[in-house]
């Protein structure tokens, strides 16, 4: 079978505080993990979604992600509101990477801080 022409890299992380320093601290973190775990650079990404959950209001993430990685400024990103679940973990940033990178393998996901309890094979 043909290996597909592009990887998709999932990944979260709870924030501790909703203030814009504690927002764009955990966008670099989780970014700069999936980057470097994969071995990929921002030029090879193609677009970037992102939730966050309904209670940070601070800051957008795709405003902490260009300002920390200028190179994204012209890949499409996009943020929305997780879906609201009974349960749910609180203040956590989710992002969905689209690679084009030939990566020859299942890319590797990254779940950071108190998000690790969402995918624990996953936690780093
Ligand atoms: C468990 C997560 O949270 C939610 C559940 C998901 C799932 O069940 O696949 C995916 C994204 C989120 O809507 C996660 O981010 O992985």
């Amino acid at each position: 079978m043909q290996s597909p022409t592009y990887t998709a890299l999932r990944g979260a992380i709870q924030v501790e505080h909703d203030v814009p320093e504690d927002v764009d601290n955990a966008v670099k973190r989780l970014f700069s993990e999936l980057l470097l775990v994969n071995a990929i650079d921002e030029t090879d990404i193609g677009m970037i979604f992102f939730t966050m959950t309904s209670d940070l209001h601070s800051r957008n993430p795709a405003a902490s992600l260009r300002k920390f990685f200028p190179k994204v400024s012209t890949t499409a990103l996009f943020c929305m509101q997780e879906a609201e679940i009974d349960g749910m973990l609180e203040k956590v940033i989710r992002i969905l990477i689209v690679t084009t990178y030939p990566l020859g393998r299942h890319g590797e996901n990254v779940y950071m801080d108190g998000a690790r309890v969402l995918r624990p094979e996953f936690a780093r």
